[in-house]
């Protein structure tokens, strides 16, 4: 689908505009110290186009926690990594559930539903730790998300790891639950270490819509994604990106997407863009607020939607 990128930046000039003037922001993540500190009256917006073109509006060069944005990068190194054994340790299915549950893991024996829920996640990351240091666990990470990105400016905030270490008694507990069901190869604590390191990262929309162009199989990118893979972690997106509220988000958008606490969100239209949004203040789903709103708006304006 073509889309006027002049007239798509002027949008994007007036959407930003129009966000600030509404003073809705959400509330920001409260229960990691260091994200609570974050101004809620903050937006950005980056879109990264089949042509090449990057565009741009708001805070797009200020790096924020990408936060669970990240698990579909690890999931698409365990994926390169393990293939497809990693199905038979965490499922593909949305779990309704928030995204810290722990209800249905005692139901279900320990296999959590899906990679995007903290209890999924934590399976991916023991998968990529397995047999190797964290250290390099999250090499690998960064270093596919700086050949995704073409930058290498892309790093960890040790601060905002070392405040979810402190506080993060719910994964704590998920991932010892998950280790007496087996499901964990490592120590807990190795896990959940390279797990809050890795939702530590931190970037710019720019950036994050530029990495996104791999799962998105925009021409000419880097071939660290096969087209099938790439399809797949749509699909997951899709369906699981957004927690209990990812039927609320493709109702909405019409497009896969994966949000993070840190209020980023990547939306993907498939061979055709790669959106990033971000806004710190979070929906009732702990889904960026304003993120949310300005997905759909660009998806109005544009016609963007996996739905034809
Ligand atoms: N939704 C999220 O972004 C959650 C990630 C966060 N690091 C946590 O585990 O709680």
């Amino acid at each position: 689908m073509t889309v006027d990128a002049q007239a798509l930046q002027a949008f994007l000039d007036r959407l930003t505009a129009d966000i600030h003037a509404r003073h809705d922001w959400g509330e920001v993540a409260n229960y990691i110290p260091e994200l609570a500190k974050v101004d809620p009256a903050q937006f950005a917006v980056s879109i990264a186009l089949a042509d090449g073109r990057l565009l741009h509006a708001g805070a797009s060069a200020r790096r924020f926690s990408i936060q669970s944005v990240s698990k579909v990068f690890t999931l698409a190194c365990v994926l390169g990594r393990h293939g497809e054994q990693i199905w038979t340790r965490v499922g593909r299915e949305p779990s309704g559930t928030r995204f810290d549950s722990i209800l249905l893991l005692e139901q279900e024996k320990g296999r959590p539903r899906n990679p995007f829920i903290n209890a999924g996640a934590l399976v991916t990351t023991d998968a990529l730790l397995t047999g190797r240091a964290p250290r390099e666990a999250l090499s690998e990470v960064l270093a596919f998300l700086r050949e995704a990105a073409e930058e290498d400016d892309i790093h960890i905030d040790p601060a905002v790891a070392l405040s979810e270490e402190r506080t993060g008694f719910r994964n704590i507990a998920l991932a010892n639950y998950l280790k007496s069901f087996d499901n964990l190869q490592n120590a807990p604590e190795l896990t959940l270490g390279t797990y809050f390191h890795q939702c530590a990262i931190e970037m710019t929309t720019d950036q994050l819509a530029r990495a996104g162009r791999i799962i998105a199989q925009l021409p000419g990118v880097s071939p660290l994604l096969t087209a099938e893979k790439a399809r797949r972690l749509n699909a997951l997106m899709m369906t699981c990106g957004h927690y209990d509220g990812s039927g609320d988000f493709a109702f909405r958008v019409g497009l896969p997407g994966k949000s993070g606490v840190g209020g980023g969100i990547l939306v993907i239209a498939p061979g055709v863009a790669s959106i990033a949004v971000w806004s710190p203040g979070l929906n009732l789903y702990g889904n960026s607020h304003m993120g949310t709103y300005a997905a759909e708006q660009i998806a109005k304006f544009t016609g963007w939607s996996v739905f034809g």
